[in-house]
């Protein structure tokens, strides 16, 4: 019964993503002028969102398909050192900002992860960046949440469900992963 009401969620949800290719195909082409302009991608969120965050840094780091040359991408959610000492000596809500103020640069872009749209380390990040001058996305469910007036730009998966948009979510991380490849094949 609830594999086949997941599926079906699953199902609704990633029918509808035709709705927000214009949005994917945008950050593509952003994506692409970033790393032309010497910049660099950076990943942000909490949860599955940060498992996601690394996942696509590594696709880019790496490599997802092709062969072609590394891209340089980072997880502001891997070093557990700086995580836990940031968190211990000032707060979690700012966990991802040290970060930001210490590796983004203007010709950055920075993707924030959030299903609710409302996480505040997350909403703390993109605003620390856009005072850096980096373009800021936000990646979230359909509503956006507080990050829809606080993004750059915004790719909002079609449902409000957190495990349908973090299944969205890494789609639309390989759907650009892929875009990017095509792009950039040697
Ligand atoms: O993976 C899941 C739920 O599917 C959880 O770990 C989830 O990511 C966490 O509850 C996050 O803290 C949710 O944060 P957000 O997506 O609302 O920003
Ligand atoms: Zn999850």
């Amino acid at each position: 019964m609830s594999f086949e009401s997941a599926r079906q969620r699953h199902l609704q949800t990633f029918n509808r993503l035709p709705e927000i290719q214009a949005d994917v195909e945008k950050l593509a082409g952003q994506i692409s002028d970033t790393f032309a302009g010497g910049g660099k991608l950076l990943f942000l969120g909490n949860g599955g969102s940060a498992a996601d965050s690394q996942h696509l840094a590594a696709e880019f780091v790496i490599r997802y398909k092709a062969e072609r040359r590394a891209l340089p991408a980072i997880a502001l959610t891997v070093d557990s050192s700086i995580l836990t000492a940031h968190s211990n000596d000032y707060s979690f809500d700012s966990v991802f900002t040290r970060q930001i103020e210490a590796l983004c640069r203007p010709e950055d872009l920075v993707i924030g992860l959030s299903t609710s749209g409302n996480s505040a380390n997350v909403i703390n990040a993109i605003e620390a960046a856009k005072q850096i001058g980096a373009t800021c996305w936000a990646w979230t469910g359909e509503s956006g949440g507080k990050l829809n007036t606080i993004a750059d730009h915004l790719i909002k998966a079609p449902s409000s469900e957190t495990a349908r948009i973090q299944e969205a979510h890494i789609f639309i991380g390989h759907w650009l992963c892929e875009e990017m490849d095509r792009r950039l094949s040697t």
